[in-house]
């Protein structure tokens, strides 16, 4: 069985359909990846499974249970954790408060600092931890909102183009962060950076218009003539990178 399930998941924006009738299962373990060109529908897509938007249909199951209408809080508390483009750090709080607030849905106690400090070793800012969030650069702000989804043990982690804004260095951490991750945790990853993608994903599905047009392996994806059709056609050229 499948940790998400999506079936038939519609979004209409004031008679655009943003989201057309999405299937889509992901097995406890994977990384995958969601790509496709800009207005595809990637974002509106996750935010239904995470809960911030609500559906105009279909639904969402996540270890077999029914979380269609659940507020995005509960579904926190079941195990999903995702970080978003509008970076959601606090910007006035120190760097470990912002991860210990994070930590604090699960952690009480002593477990609390432990766990942050872990989490800021893993994504790499261990050294910042006193910083002010706002005074961090905008890639390490979201290293800092991986921190803070990690820290958090979920089940599901969704990462909303988490290398935009980083360096080429720091990309290659990032990598190696998900690697390190991913015998741990689910990963679903939202990312323009094909590089990234072919690099780290299992499967890759790939939304234009608001519907799937493919999904497989990075390989079978990079092959396909569809996938590369949609990105030629919207004059984006992810694809080719
Ligand atoms: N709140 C909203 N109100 C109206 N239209 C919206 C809203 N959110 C998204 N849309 C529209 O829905 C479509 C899908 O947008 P979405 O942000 O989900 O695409 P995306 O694949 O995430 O794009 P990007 O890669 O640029 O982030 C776009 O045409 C967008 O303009």
């Amino acid at each position: 069985m499948s940790l998400l399930g999506v079936r038939g998941l519609t979004r209409d924006f004031d008679g655009l359909r943003a989201v057309d009738g999405v299937d889509l299962d992901i097995g406890e373990g994977e990384v995958r990846a969601l790509i496709g060109p800009n207005g595809a529908g990637k974002t509106t897509l996750v935010g239904m499974i995470a809960g911030r938007i609500s559906p105009t249909a279909g639904r969402v199951t996540f270890d077999g249970r029914d979380i269609t209408h659940m507020p995005a809080h509960r579904r926190m508390r079941l195990g999903m954790a995702y970080t978003f483009q509008i970076t959601s750090v606090f910007a006035g709080l120190s760097v470990v408060e912002n991860v210990a607030l994070a930590a604090r849905r699960r952690a009480r106690g002593a477990a609390v600092g432990s766990a942050v400090a872990a989490a800021l070793d893993r994504v790499g800012l261990a050294d910042r931890g006193a910083g002010m969030a706002g005074d961090l650069a905008y890639g390490h702000q979201r290293l800092l909102e991986i921190a803070m989804g990690i820290v958090q043990r979920p089940r599901l982690l969704i990462l909303d183009e988490p290398t935009q804004g980083l360096a080429e260095g720091e990309i290659a951490g990032f990598g190696r962060l998900v690697r390190d991750l991913a015998g741990e945790t689910t990963i679903l990853l939202i990312e323009h950076n094909m590089d990234v993608v072919m690099a780290l994903a299992g499967r890759i599905t790939v939304m234009d218009a608001g519907r799937v047009l493919a999904e497989g392996t990075p390989g079978e994806i990079h092959a396909s003539r569809a996938v590369q059709a949609a990105y030629l056609g919207n004059g984006n050229d992810a694809a080719a990178r």
